[in-house]
This record gives C-alpha cells, structure tokens and sequence, in this order.
C-alpha cells in the first residue's frame, strides 16, 4: 500500500529559486496529508521547454544546486520521498552534454535517476537536439513503513510508444515494455505487490489532447495489469499551454483520478496490492470533455501566463467593434481583470457608426477602460508626405494597409507610454492566406487567437456569452470587414469561412493535397487550389508575427517549419 501526490504545479522557465519554491511548498502540503512519495512535472525545476538555455552550462548547475535543495528538505524525518524532473550533466564523452531525469530523493539522498529514453523530435518538440537518451530502464522503490514499494518511473514520452495503441509507431523501443518485464523477474517479496507506472510529463494543450492522453494512459494500464499515474505541468510557457489535467488510472484502464484542467493541483491516491479509490478529487471524472470550454481556458491561462511571466500585467487592444479583437478583449479581461485592459477605437472615414458603437458597448460590457483616437488626420498627414510619390496612382493596397500601420503605431506607442503589452487580434483563417498587415494589425506581442479559425471564433464568442451579453449581439450578427475602403467585406477577398476554413484545417493542420481536399470537402478544385497559393505565398508574414498560442494539434510557429523563398506546387 503506497499513498502518492502528483503536484501539477506552473513553473516558470528558469526561474529555478521560484521554482523549487514552489516544489517544496506542494512537498509540505503533500506531507501534511501523510503522502509516502510526491511526484512533481518533466524538468520541474527549471520549467519546459528551456530550449536553448539547456545549451548553458550555469543553468544545469543552477538545476543541480535546486535538486540538492530538495534532496535536503527529504532528509527530515517523516517527510515523503520527492520524485521530480530536472536536467543534468550527461557524464558522457560522445554525445549530447545533458540528460532529461527524474531524480527521486527520499531521507537526504538520492536513491535513483531515470533518464528520458524516446526524445520527442516532432512539432513543437526538439528534445534529440538537447539530450542524450538513456540506453536502459531500471526499476527503483522507496521506503514506506509497511516496508519496499517498487515502482516504474518513465518521463513524458516515454509512455507514448505503446504498440497496441498506435498504428504506426516512431520509436523501436518501449521503454514500459522493458520496465515491465524487468517487473516480472522481481524478486518475490516486490513481485507481488502492484505494479505502478509513474509518468513525470509535460505534454502541452491541443484540442482533444486529453481525450488522447486518457485513452493512451488506459490502454497501457490494461495491458500490463498496472495503475499508471500521470503528472503533467500546468501553465503557458511562450506559445504552449500546458493543461494539467494530470491523470491516475485503475489497472484495469478505469479512470480512478484526475487533476484539475488549467489549474494548480494535487491529486492523493492511494493503491496496493488492489487499487483504491484516490483519496483526492475526482473533478473532471466521468465529465465529457468539452473542444470549446477547453480551448477558452487554454486561451485564458496562456494569455494571462505570457503577460505575467513576462513581466507585464497589463494589455491594450484595438477595438474595431468587430469579432476578433472582441474575443481577445473578452479573453484578456478573464486572464488579467478589467482593470488591466484597455481598450482603443481608431475610426477612419470608412468606419461604420455601427462598427464604433459596437467597439464602445463592448468596452463597457467587460468594464475597461475605452479612448477614441481617430486615424484621419494622420493619415492626412502621411498622404501629403507620399503624395508627390503617389501622385496619379490610384487609391489601392497602399493607402488601405496605411490604415492599419497608423493604427499599429498608435497602440505601439500607449503600450512604451503606459507599460501594457499590445494583444494582435488576427485569426488562423487571416494568418492563414495573409488577409493581414505586417506592421499594422500584426502588430503586437502575443497572437491570442491565431490558431483559432474564424469558425472557431464565433463559437468561442458565444461561449463568452454563455451567462450574460459580452459580445454585442450585433458584432456576432454583421459581416466580417476589414473597413479599409468603403463598403469592404472579407467576402470580396476570401471564400465564405464556412467553405474557407475546411479547406484551411485540410491543407494546414493535416497536409493535404488540392485533390484531396477539393473530393473530401466537395468544392472545385480550383478555388482549393487558389487558396492553398494564398497560404503558401504568406509564409513571410507568418515568420514574422508574434508568437501564436497554440490550441490545435498543427499551429504556425516552432511545430510548423516551412521555407519562404520557395516555389511550392499546389
Ligand atoms: N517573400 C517576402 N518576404 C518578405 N516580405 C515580403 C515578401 N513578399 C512580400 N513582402 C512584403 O510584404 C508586403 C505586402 O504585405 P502587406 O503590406 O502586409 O500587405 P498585403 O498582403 O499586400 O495586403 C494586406 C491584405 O490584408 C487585408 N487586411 C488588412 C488588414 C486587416 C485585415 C483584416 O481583415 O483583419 C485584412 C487587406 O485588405 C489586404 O488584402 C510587400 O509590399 C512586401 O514589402
Ligand atoms: N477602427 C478600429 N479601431 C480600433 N482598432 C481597429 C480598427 N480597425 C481595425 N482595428 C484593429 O485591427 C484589427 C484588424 O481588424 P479588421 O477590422 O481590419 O479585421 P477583422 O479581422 O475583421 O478584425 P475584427 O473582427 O476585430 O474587426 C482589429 O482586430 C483591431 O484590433
Ligand atoms: N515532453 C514530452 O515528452 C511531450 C511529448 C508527448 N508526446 C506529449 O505531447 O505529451
């Protein structure tokens, strides 16, 4: 019988002293509730993903001296063992210079390190740049007062390689197969006691992810009679927004526990030689896991983590009384409080007195602060600067975008003025086939919604809705329109979003050819393939928007690597 605590705590990347701060004061509450073991996320102590400061010698000592700080705090007596990630010198000659491990720690020593075997090398992951993999797999245990509790310890991917759940696997190695027969030829004294897989993770959000998760982390309970407890971190780090939602499941692929989605927690079980009930929450259990709740909190937690941990609490927004800066607005307001949003009109000749009234009513619908900066004598200004240049061309491309870029100016100087951080609007949809300015509505240094399809983010502006008016009914109501020449609707640009963003989510998230998409979706294969051109020939402008938070298994940023001067075939 073993009592454990997955601590799914919010580290910040390097902040090793907040860090191990954090981890001991979740070790303490885990021993006040008389836990044996508490297990803490992949790479704790300094955060994940660390990227290139793993490349930094100071910062692996800086991990080293966190994990003794903790091997201490277990010396004490009555204290549970500590089971937590960190990064350590690889020891190794050839080959990479650092290790991924879970280090466990009971009574002031260290009793055993694991190290991560499958190095996740695909979308936003890149640890085989950084690690060396382990080449074996031991089995260790801790010390309870009913005696020696065996146990499997496994790192986040690890536990993603099992031949009966994918189709087609990445690894040749299961490295739970391997611990698991090594289980087998235990001596008999710990033989017969439970198995336990433990997984230390950080496994990022995406859409329906922790369905995956469940499902996995089940079929590997049933397929090796073992309880498998997953902790994962929680909390947004740049672009990737860790969910929590850590997960303990029954040997016999029940879901007996599960931490809380988004948030801090800690999840106590307790198991044997039968598997108990957890003694902890059972929030989430049994609930159907809704895409859109999900995908608002992912939003909120990644938006408010960026802000912070980047050393800002507040943000200005351009409201343009349409859907997208809307839902940023609705976002941030849950993410930093009304009080740390401000949000700007800057009308011009073409904009409707509809599209102002609606920018004014939503401010005073989320309670922040709203100014009105009209852009037409600016403009005016910039024209009479160009004109001699301009002079005989037509109003076009230019003179629209010069709307944008006098709005982008406006609100980078209220964000050096008043220390708020500006939020770009843009969706998926736009990033997508470039419907967008580079340095006027790209402005910006977070991309709240840019992986969220225009689709998407009328349902996410109803879910804003979902207990009261947020979003002004006729924002949801009216036409998309960028408002840059008289009478502009999205429509004269693009396809309807409802015929764009199948097409979009076929060629983006899922790489599929003009054929196929044009036979799956039912549409000319012409207008597919014109699409695909716009997609393809904004490549630059992806490359140089703020960081995306990623909500979709395929977002643009770090997991989606593509070239720009190129010739690619549609
Ligand atoms: N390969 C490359 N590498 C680096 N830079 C490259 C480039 N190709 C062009 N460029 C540069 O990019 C410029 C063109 O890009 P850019 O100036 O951004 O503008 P552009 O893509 O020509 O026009 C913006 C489009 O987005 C629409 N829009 C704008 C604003 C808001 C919304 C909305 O609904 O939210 C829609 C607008 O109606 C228009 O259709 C070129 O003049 C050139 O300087
Ligand atoms: N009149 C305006 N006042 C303030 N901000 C504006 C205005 N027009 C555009 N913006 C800013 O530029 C972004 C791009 O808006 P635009 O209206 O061109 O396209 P959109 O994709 O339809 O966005 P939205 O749905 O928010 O209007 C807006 O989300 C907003 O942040
Ligand atoms: N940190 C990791 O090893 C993450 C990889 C894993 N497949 C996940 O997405 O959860």
């Amino acid at each position: 019988m073993v009592k454990i605590a997955l601590a799914q705590i919010n580290p910040t990347v390097g902040d090793f002293v907040g860090n191990t701060r954090k981890i001991l004061e979740f070790a303490g509450r885990a021993a006040d509730a008389g836990v044996d073991l508490v297990v803490f996320p992949e790479l704790a102590v300094c955060g994940y993903p660390p990227a290139d400061l793993l490349e930094k010698r100071a910062f692996v000592d800086r991990a080293g001296e966190a994990i003794g700080e903790i091997q201490q705090w277990t010396g004490i007596a009555g204290r549970p063992a500590v089971l937590c990630g960190s990064v350590m010198p690889s020891g190794v000659s050839e080959g990479k210079q650092v290790r991924n491990v879970a280090v466990l720690m009971q009574a002031g020593k260290v009793r055993a390190v694991q190290q991560k075997t499958l190095l996740p090398f695909y979308d936003v992951f890149d640890e085989q740049r950084y690690f060396e993999p382990a080449t074996q797999q031991a089995l260790t245990s801790i010390m309870t007062a009913k005696g020696e509790v065996p146990l499997a310890v496994t790192i986040c991917e690890d536990a993603w390689n099992d031949k009966g759940f994918w189709p087609r696997r990445l690894y040749a190695i299961d490295p739970i197969e391997r611990l698991m027969e090594t289980w087998d030829s235990q001596p008999e004294s710990l033989r017969g006691q439970a198995k336990v897989i433990v997984n230390i993770s950080a496994s990022p959000f995406w859409k329906g992810k922790q369905q995956v998760r469940q499902e996995m982390l089940a079929a590997l309970a049933v397929r090796h009679g073992a309880v498998v407890a997953m902790v994962n971190q929680v909390g947004g780090n740049d672009s990737l927004i860790f969910d929590g939602a850590s997960v303990v499941m029954g040997a016999d692929g029940t879901l007996i526990g599960m931490g809380a989605a988004f948030v801090e927690d800690l999840v106590i079980f307790e198991t044997g030689a039968v598997v108990e009930e957890p003694t902890s929450q059972k929030r989430d259990v049994g609930h159907p896991l809704d895409d859109i709740k999900a995908m608002w909190d992912a939003l909120v937690l990644g938006t408010r983590d960026y802000v912070r941990k980047c050393g800002f609490s507040k943000a200005v927004i351009g409201l343009s009384g349409g859907i997208d800066s809307a839902l940023v607005a609705a976002i941030a307001v849950e993410a930093l409080g009304a009080e740390n949003v401000m949000g700007v009109g800057m009308p011009s000749e073409y904009s409707s007195e509809g599209s102002k009234d609606d920018a004014r009513v939503l401010a005073e619908n989320l309670g922040v602060r709203f100014e009105m900066l009209a852009i037409h004598e600016g403009y005016e200004a910039y024209m009479k600067m160009l004109g001699p240049l301009f002079a005989g061309t037509p109003f076009g491309l230019a003179e629209e975008n010069l709307q944008a870029r006098i709005r982008g100016t406006l609100l980078m100087a209220l964000s050096n003025k008043f220390g708020a951080l500006v939020l770009t609007t843009g969706n998926k949809s736009e990033m997508s086939v470039g419907y967008c300015t580079l340095y006027g509505d790209m402005v910006g240094g977070l991309a709240v919604i840019a992986d969220v399809v225009k689709t998407k983010v009328y349902e996410l502006s109803r879910y804003a809705n979902r207990e009261r008016e947020v979003i002004p009914v006729a924002t949801l109501e009216k036409p998309p329109s960028a408002e840059l020449r008289p009478g502009q609707k999205d429509t004269d640009s693009l396809p309807p979003y409802e015929v764009l963003d199948p097409i979009l989510e076929a060629y983006v998230e899922r790489y599929c050819s003009a054929e196929q998409i044009a036979g799956e979706q039912k549409v000319d294969v012409e207008l597919v393939r014109q699409v695909l051109k716009l997609v393809e020939r904004s490549e630059y402008k992806r490359q140089q928007a703020a960081p995306v938070l990623k909500v979709t298994r395929k977002s643009f940023g770090m997991g989606r690597r593509f070239p720009i001067a190129a010739k690619v075939q549609v």
